[in-house]
């Protein structure tokens, strides 16, 4: 895959299974898709899910991520290789925010906005979401969402209700050789 490159922001979230080892597979194989760099990984943070209806305290909570990559192909194939990444890991679409084994979202990929069927960038809903904001203000301080704004005065708008996950490991692109997860 040839040409010039973009900045695109990814958000992970899991809550079924075990969500720090689905992270970190999702991370790798982002890392790896043609095209692809990985630039940076945020750390991991937990939260309560939210529903269509609300904050739901009894489903399992989330573990969530943010991760920027450089890649150089259109915005069609990532996302067709983020859906087949979730396939993999068992992900099944049953329900909308329902729980999930993994959701990858494309948050932002360079400038670009796109609307249709298949694809809206920037996605249309994670200004509201701290669970992406947080992560992706560790990676980034000045990030911006083209047409919102500063990530940071997007949270102060949400709220902040994420903490960082005590008991997740860092989530490491290329683990040592017999390091185990
Ligand atoms: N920016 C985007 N990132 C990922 N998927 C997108 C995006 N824009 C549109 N989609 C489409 O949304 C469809 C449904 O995605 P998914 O099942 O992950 O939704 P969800 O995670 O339940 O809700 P949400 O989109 O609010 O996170 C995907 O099949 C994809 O075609
Ligand atoms: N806490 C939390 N809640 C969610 C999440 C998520 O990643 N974290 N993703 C959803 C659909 O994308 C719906 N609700």
């Amino acid at each position: 895959m040839t040409g010039r490159s973009e900045r695109v922001v990814l958000a992970l979230g899991s809550n079924l299974g075990d969500r720090a080892a689905t992270l970190a597979d999702a991370v790798h194989d982002l890392a790896g898709l043609a095209g692809a760099t990985l630039v940076a990984v945020s750390p991991v943070y937990e939260s309560a899910a939210v529903k269509l209806d609300g904050v739901d305290e009894s489903a399992p909570r989330y573990l969530n991520a943010v991760l920027t990559i450089d890649y150089s192909g259109d915005p069609y194939a990532l996302l067709d290789a983020v859906n087949a990444i979730e396939a993999e890991h068992g992900r099944v679409r049953a329900e909308r925010w329902g729980d999930r084994t993994l959701d990858i979202d494309v948050i932002v990929f360079g400038q670009r906005s796109v609307d249709d069927a298949r694809l809206t960038l920037p996605h249309p809903r994670a200004a509201e979401r701290d669970f992406v904001l947080v992560p992706w203000l560790d990676l980034d301080a000045q990030a911006v969402i083209p047409g919102r704004g500063l990530v940071r005065n997007l949270l102060v708008a949400t709220g902040n209700t994420v903490r960082r996950a005590a008991d997740a490991a860092a989530l490491d692109p290329a683990p040592a050789p017999g390091g185990g997860r």
